[in-house]
């Protein structure tokens, strides 16, 4: 952080919140380092948005029960006051909804990259302390393998309806997904054709052409 960076935001925010501040961007560029396992990658395969996304993929093999420290989130509860921010179209933010304590809260951090599949290859993993998360390896994934997390059961609508993970593609068509090899086959040729094959995924889901 430069120093007239430092001098402004000193201006808005105390010593104490500045060092949570830097501690967040040095943990976030960590992410971006050659030794966070993972890297983002552009991704156009979600019809219902109209930009390019991000996924986050991994660039070595991955084994179960690794958890992974630099694919990190921090989780905010939003006070009732604040709830009207989220209304606001302009501003998309990634929101996690706690059945415990039945709050919204705010997701930051690198791990809001990763997108949701409803037969996931990690986990969010609570580090116990403070309201940081970590993601967990709970299938292992092999080098350029994208990571996947169940964001909950009814994110995507009820019972993720219109959820366009591979998972729910395979389940609501008629492909042979207890046949592994052929469903590795497929899947390998979603992810090569992309967005106009992801088009087809979505209305297939939404029972809007036939199968
Ligand atoms: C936490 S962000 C994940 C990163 C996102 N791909 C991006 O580029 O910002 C969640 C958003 O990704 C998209 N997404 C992730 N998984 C999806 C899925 N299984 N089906 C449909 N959209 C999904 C949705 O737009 C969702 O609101």
């Amino acid at each position: 952080m430069s120093m007239i960076t430092k001098y402004k935001l000193s201006y808005y925010f105390s010593v104490n919140k500045l060092n949570h501040i830097k501690l967040y961007f040095q943990l976030h560029l960590k992410f971006f380092h050659g030794s966070s396992n993972v890297k983002l990658a552009k991704y156009s395969k979600y019809a219902n948005n109209d930009y390019d996304g991000v996924k986050v993929v991994a660039t070595e093999n991955l084994v179960v029960g690794q958890v992974l420290k630099y694919v990190f989130g921090i989780y905010k509860i939003i006070p009732p006051s604040e709830k009207y921010i989220m209304d606001d179209k302009r501003f998309n933010f990634s929101l996690l909804y706690t059945t415990q304590n039945q709050d919204t809260s705010i997701l930051l951090g690198p791990i809001a990259y990763i997108n949701h599949d409803c037969s996931p290859n990690s986990e969010f993993k609570s580090s116990g302390k403070s309201s940081t998360i970590n993601i967990k390896i709970i299938k292992n994934i092999k080098q350029g393998e994208e990571l996947f997390v169940k964001y909950s059961g009814n994110y995507f609508g009820e019972d993720n309806i219109d959820c366009q993970c591979d998972t729910c593609f395979i389940k609501n068509s008629n492909l042979p997904s207890n046949k592994p090899d052929e469903s590795i086959g497929f899947q390998t040729a979603v992810i090569e054709q992309g967005n106009e094959l992801a088009q087809v995924k979505y209305l297939m889901n939404k029972g809007k052409i036939n199968r």
